[in-house]
């Protein structure tokens, strides 16, 4: 029989006892952040699991590592502590476990509703690096950006490209954005202007949080990458199109990148993916040994974009697509960021790459849906090409089991408008 929790959870609700994804948060105003798992509608407080000692493994028994105000220091501790924990936790959670179901003044503590909490950013993001390893939304991105010739250069079969992105404009789901300004120059031979992007869009990504680092000068060898990945959210890369286009030859993404990028709140760890992982794609030219794992994995977790305008009730759906489409694995990406001896710190953000799939309902950004703004998407009767002021995009990601449901919950951002 599948596990239950003595908590009532919806069979479409996305945190079962199954899932425990780990989050920071504060359950009033006042009160400091700490570490919580989500478990059906509610969050589970660990500093108060933790201070009822029911945390009593051999590894966390004398830990503070839910005493803290972000999860750094749970993630550092590696894969044996998060095994420890999970166990705790689905034990202390199960409907035939009485210490917290029948201990009503510890579950008044420790189990407060999701609706009244804040969610903040779950690890202190020290370091974060964005992917390209779609081939679909590479395609894409080719076809429009550089045009037909070459569309997919030809480093992109034999590693998995990047760029250095910026930790400091991380936010967390719920947090507006502003519209960003900048150059661009859409009318070749004439100067560029500066204003408010005209061309502004999402990007459908998640990404790895970093657990254990690696020492500087000491790469991580690809069969043991997944032990350096605590877990995964979702992310939205926001992205000026016309910024960007201008300014990244050639260094890359800079300012049409890094005013903004969104995380969802929740961590889902790899133990709860698990059961959906799946064969990633085959890769042909064959990667060089230092990329060529011996399991090569991803896993099936379907996305969807939704955009609501500001003058709707209701959002609509833009595009469906799924993790299971990326061409360069999460433990690839991780590998090869390694390679040269570069230092992973625990909390990292390890984006994958815009998440576009074969088909054109399953293209992860405006730039594609649009085709730069060439083609007209509509929202239930209102027209875009790239996002407007008031718009907000969420994005959600979940695995379906077996009566069960494991989510990501939600990743979203209004726009608002530039500064003057
Ligand atoms: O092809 C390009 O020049 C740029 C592509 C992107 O903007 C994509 C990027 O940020 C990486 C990704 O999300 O896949
Ligand atoms: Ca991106
Ligand atoms: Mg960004």
């Amino acid at each position: 029989m599948a596990l239950k929790s003595f908590i009532e959870v919806h069979p479409d609700s996305h945190f079962p006892i199954q899932n425990l994804p780990y989050g920071v948060f504060k359950p009033q105003p006042g009160s400091s952040p700490r570490p919580g798992v989500a478990i059906g509608d509610y969050v589970l407080d660990l500093s108060e699991i933790a201070s009822a000692a029911l945390f009593n493994g051999p590894l966390l028994n004398n830990s503070d590592c839910f005493h803290q105000p972000n999860l750094n220091k749970f993630v550092s501790l590696g894969r044996p502590a998060w095994k420890e924990a999970r166990a705790t936790l689905q034990k202390l959670l199960s409907a035939t476990e009485p210490t917290l179901r029948d201990n009503a003044t510890l579950r008044e503590k420790s189990l407060v509703p999701m609706s009244r909490v804040e969610l903040l950013l779950p690890v202190q993001i020290g370091d974060y690096t964005d992917f390209f390893s779609s081939l679909h939304h590479t395609k894409n991105c080719g076809l429009i950006f550089r045009g037909p010739q070459n569309p997919v250069l030809e480093n992109w079969y034999h590693l998995p490209v990047a760029y250095h992105g910026r930790a400091s404009s991380v936010v967390i789901s719920g947090t507006d954005i502003v519209r960003p300004r900048g150059q661009a120059h859409p009318t070749p031979g004439s100067p560029p202007y500066f204003g408010p992007s005209r061309k502004l869009d999402f990007e459908l990504e998640m990404a790895t949080i970093v657990g254990p680092g690696n020492d500087l000068g000491k790469p991580v060898d690809i069969n043991n990458a997944a032990d350096h990945i605590f877990g995964v959210v979702l992310m939205n890369d926001w992205s000026a199109r016309d910024i960007q286009a201008w300014e990244y030859i050639p260094l890359g993404p800079f300012l049409g990148k890094n005013f903004g990028t969104t995380i969802s709140p929740w961590i889902v760890t790899l133990e709860a993916l698990e059961p959906f992982a799946c064969e990633a794609p085959k890769q042909d030219p064959p990667p060089l040994p230092y990329l060529t794992e011996k399991v090569s994995k991803n896993y099936d977790v379907s996305l969807e974009v939704h955009i609501k305008p500001a003058e709707h009730e209701k959002p609509s759906v833009v595009t469906r697509s799924n993790l299971k489409h990326l061409y360069w694995t999460l433990t690839q990406q991780l590998a090869h960021h390694t390679i040269n001896g570069c230092n992973l710190r625990p909390g990292d953000l390890l984006g994958t790459g815009t998440i576009s799939g074969p088909e054109q309902e399953s293209r992860g950004c405006l730039l594609e849906l649009t085709w730069n703004g060439q083609n007209t998407l509509s929202l239930n009767g209102v027209d875009r090409k790239f996002l407007e002021d008031g718009d907000e995009v969420t994005f959600t990601g979940y695995c379906k089991g077996d009566g069960y449901t494991i989510g990501f919950g939600k990743c979203s951002g209004r726009i608002i408008p530039s500064a003057p």
